[in-house]
């Protein structure tokens, strides 16, 4: 019913023990709130002077309760926004540190929804039920024990009600959880059903299909909404049956005592009391009950945020590699990866040496980007071997590579900020004068001086948004800045350019890309005479490799594959 994960936070232990100190202490002022109101009562009843002392002790212990209840609801405030803070932060940090493969598997928009969210409804949780289980293990058995000497007779007519009570709420709290988890994974669908529609809104208008997929978010919504009802009658159905089996014990028991009083066998102050102490003592069940449906959204959300950083991280291999220079080495034998044990990629068997220029080319789906990812670390190897600098490595994520990469992917992203921060990404420090002279070399003068405020305008989601060919200038610009990288990784870094610009932009680039290793992915052929060494890919498989002029007399399917493109690209 609830997750073990919760009493194994840091500083539960001390915050549980302080929650029932005072949880006792509140039992105590409870019993000594009902005791010194009887008294009162009674006394008057008996037309007797107003008893000042026991009046004083009743607004004692009525103050001293709803103090209790401030301080306990500040001490949790400040703890489970802590601990959520804390969680908050490992789940970014796996979300960073696993890159797009988790991203993949899991769906941004869901992600999102765990980050935000999903986080704040662990924060109920936490506090529902830190405070709501002691209340329920701790309040009623001291005033029951309180009852036993008052009436032990009314005492024992009120246990017998709990465990009918507890056996029922078990039983609605199955039906609930069990349609609870479903409605948290409907809300998850949702969330990357919409982040996804979101995302490819211009094509589904170009192709008159906006309003058939607004039906699938509907029915995906409706769907939800089913669920989210059927939790709620539950819930309602819960509520009302504590409330009434509660209700009918305690009227069960105040006729018992109005028998007593009748016959005389009973004095008015402990029947008073009893009837006074009997609706606390069912009072924290209630309360946990009314609000467990409320927190199993939270309890789902914990469990699944525990899932996700519990998660094996991908292995990353933290070797100190040297700057990459003119002598360095990077062999890559029978490397292999699968897609969901799926799409196979490899093997892969090649030596790339120094400021080597080597191309990637093959049909779309060939695998191009997939090695580009395997060499760029973002892809964790199924088998094979990788030896960088004669150190052999089970993965290229390795932190000192990655200091030396620059990285341009087919949609290169455009932060939401302003252009200098866009272009100076690699090197904050790089002066105007600087970032100018990479967008002229880049052509994107013309952008400048459309935009309001020059390079402070923001650009990004949100604001000024670039075309992709664009972005992709503003990633090549950022490649330019950067004098220190060696090692470039090119995914079709031309690929939303036309013809024209793109012949333009590689005068620009080709000294970029002197003195530097460089892997380029390409569709496009004529980049191939500029590579040094060429691998060729075909369904997912390395099927050649050599220079330019070797593969061109092979009569291998390099020769089809490049009559095959010149049939139907421009050169
Ligand atoms: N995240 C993924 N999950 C499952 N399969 C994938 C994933 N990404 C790619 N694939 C599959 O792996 C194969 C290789 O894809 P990859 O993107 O590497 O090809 P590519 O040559 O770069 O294609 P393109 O030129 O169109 O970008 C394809 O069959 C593709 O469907």
């Amino acid at each position: 019913m609830i997750d073990q994960h919760l009493f194994k936070l840091a500083g539960a232990g001390s915050i549980l023990k302080k929650l029932a100190v005072l949880e006792v202490l509140q039992a105590f002022l409870i019993i000594g709130q009902a005791l010194s109101l009887s008294a009162v009562l009674t006394t008057l009843w008996q037309g007797k002077k107003l008893n000042w002392q026991y009046l004083l002790i009743f607004i004692v212990c009525l103050t001293g309760r709803q103090l209790i209840d401030l301080l306990k609801d500040k001490m949790l405030e400040t703890y489970s926004s802590q601990e959520v803070e804390k969680l908050r932060q490992q789940l970014l940090n796996k979300i960073f540190k696993s890159g797009q493969s988790l991203v993949q598997s899991q769906g941004t928009g869901s992600l999102i929804t765990m980050a935000l969210y999903g986080i704040d409804e662990v924060r109920d949780y936490i506090k529902l039920i830190y405070t709501k289980v002691l209340a329920m293990m701790i309040i009623p058995i001291l005033l029951f024990i309180a009852m036993l000497f008052i009436n032990w007779q009314s005492a024992l007519g009120l246990l017998l009600m709990y465990p009918l009570i507890v056996l029922f709420m078990i039983i609605l709290g199955y039906a609930a959880k069990d349609r609870a988890s479903k409605q948290f994974g409907d809300f998850q669908k949702l969330s990357n059903n919409f982040i996804d529609s979101l995302r490819g809104i211009d094509t589904l208008k170009y192709l008159g299909l906006s309003k058939r997929y607004s039906k699938s978010i509907f029915r995906v919504s409706e769907d939800f909404r089913h669920k989210t009802m059927a939790v709620l009658k539950v819930a309602m159905l819960s509520t009302f049956a504590l409330d009434f089996f509660t209700t009918l014990s305690i009227a069960v028991v105040a006729v018992y005592l109005g028998f007593g009083l009748l016959n005389g066998q009973l004095p008015l102050y402990p029947a008073l009391s009893i009837l006074i102490l009997a609706p606390e003592y069912f009072l924290p069940i209630r309360n946990f009950a009314s609000d467990y449906h409320a927190t199993l959204n939270g309890k789902n959300a914990f469990k699944r945020i525990n899932e996700l950083i519990s998660r094996p991280m991908q292995a990353s291999a933290d070797l100190a590699i040297e700057p990459w220079n003119s002598k360095s080495e990077l062999k890559l034998e029978n490397l292999e990866f699968n897609y969901n044990n799926q799409t196979e990629i490899g093997p892969v068997s090649v030596e790339i040496k120094g400021y080597e220029k080597v191309g990637i080319i093959g049909m779309s789906g060939s695998g191009k980007s997939t090695l580009i990812n395997l060499l760029s670390g973002f892809l964790p190897p199924k088998s094979g071997k990788i030896i960088i600098d004669g150190q052999k490595a089970a993965t290229l994520n390795i932190p000192a590579w990655h200091q030396q990469m620059l990285y341009i992917p087919q949609n290169p992203y455009v932060f939401t900020a302003s252009l200098r921060e866009n272009i100076a990404f690699y090197t904050p420090e790089a002066s105007d004068a600087e970032i100018m002279k990479a967008i002229h070399v880049v052509s994107l003068d013309e952008l400048v001086s459309e935009l309001p405020e020059g390079l402070d305008t923001i650009i990004g989601q949100g604001k000024r948004v670039l075309s992709g060919g664009q972005a992709q200038r503003i990633a090549l610009a950022r490649a330019f800045l950067d004098k220190t990288r060696k090692v470039m990784l090119f995914d079709e870094p031309t690929a939303h350019l036309d013809i024209e610009t793109e012949v333009d932009l590689k005068k620009q680039m080709l000294p970029l890309m002197e003195n530097r290793l460089v892997i380029f992915a390409t569709h496009r052929l004529h980049w191939l005479k500029e590579m040094d060494y060429i691998l060729v890919m075909h369904e997912g498989k390395l099927v050649q490799q050599g220079t330019f002029d070797e593969l061109t007399k092979e009569a291998g399917y390099f020769t089809k594959l490049t009559q095959e493109m010149r049939g139907t690209k421009n050169v």
